[in-house]
């Protein structure tokens, strides 16, 4: 008989190698006495099928996180492990090619797949029903509101049929009805793929919403300070007692931290 794995959260079990694992992981920017130390020791890991939110203040290093786990940059000391898993990154500023059409947006992103036009045209259609766009593939970005444009940048990043998802403040342009609605899509989308996500936000109650995990990241250097297991049973919704109880206690950790850096 096999034991029982111990659930650690939504997507995690003991045993399981993580979809990312950041080991002691420092960035350092520039050389000598204008060097900035970034990342300090920054060890991390996500489970595939973890959703793990990243928080703190601005300028914590949650981006040179961001980058330096898609492989953007090199982390100075450290190690980071992905194993083969293809990932997918989303910026705040969906970055659409305005001269293509939203289907061409998704296109271009399977061509790097060696599909063929026909194949590209349908799997297209079938991202972009995906993401509820499927009437809109001939449109060019401009034709669209800012929440459709990002569920574009989110059909070109589910096209690299990535496993691990990473996400840079995706929805922090937004108002709050449409990041609403993209939170149940991007909640039904993770699930369904089971990816892992890694989500960087400055927003608490979007952390708590959507989390399995909130980390909470130390002002420069970024250190991890806390590790909020998010146990709230799912969908959650941002405005609920209970989403908002769990979000007061880690913003007042936040505040903690902001004014021990004096600022
Ligand atoms: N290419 C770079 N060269 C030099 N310094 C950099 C570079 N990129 C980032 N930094 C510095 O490293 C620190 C961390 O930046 P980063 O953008 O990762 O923080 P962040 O937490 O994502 O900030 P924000 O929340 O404001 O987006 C900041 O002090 C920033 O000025």
């Amino acid at each position: 008989m096999t034991a029982p794995t111990q659930e650690l959260g939504s997507g995690r079990t003991e045993g399981q190698r993580p979809a990312v694992r950041l080991d002691a992981v420092s960035k350092v920017y520039g050389r000598g006495a204008s060097s900035l130390l970034a990342l300090d020791k920054v060890s991390l890991d996500a489970a595939q099928g973890e959703f793990v939110c990243l928080l703190g203040a601005s300028g914590c290093g949650k981006s040179t996180l961001l980058n330096l786990v898609a492989g953007l940059d090199r982390p100075t000391t450290g190690s980071i492990d992905t194993g083969d898993r293809k990932i997918a990154m989303m910026f705040q500023e969906p970055a659409l090619f305005p001269w293509l059409t939203v289907a061409g947006n998704v296109e271009l992103a399977l061509r790097v797949q060696g599909l063929d036009r026909t194949a590209r045209r349908a799997r297209a259609a079938e991202l972009l029903d995906v993401v509820h766009l499927g009437g809109f593939a001939k449109k060019r970005p401009h034709e669209l509101s800012g929440g459709m444009r990002q569920r574009v940048s989110l059909a070109r990043a589910l096209a690299q049929e990535a496993d691990l998802l990473l996400m840079d403040e995706p929805f922090g342009a937004l108002d709050a009805m449409t990041r609403d609605l993209l939170h149940d899509e991007l909640e039904r989308i993770w699930r369904e793929r089971n990816l892992a996500v890694l989500f960087v936000t400055h927003n608490v109650r979007e952390a708590v919403r959507l989390g399995d995990r909130v980390v909470l990241l130390s002002s420069r250097p970024g250190q991890v300070i806390e590790d909020y297991p998010v146990r709230l049973p799912r969908p959650r919704r941002t405005e609920s007692a209970d989403v908002a109880e769990l979000a007061g206690v880690i913003t007042e950790r936040l505040k903690e931290e902001v004014r021990r850096h004096g600022r």
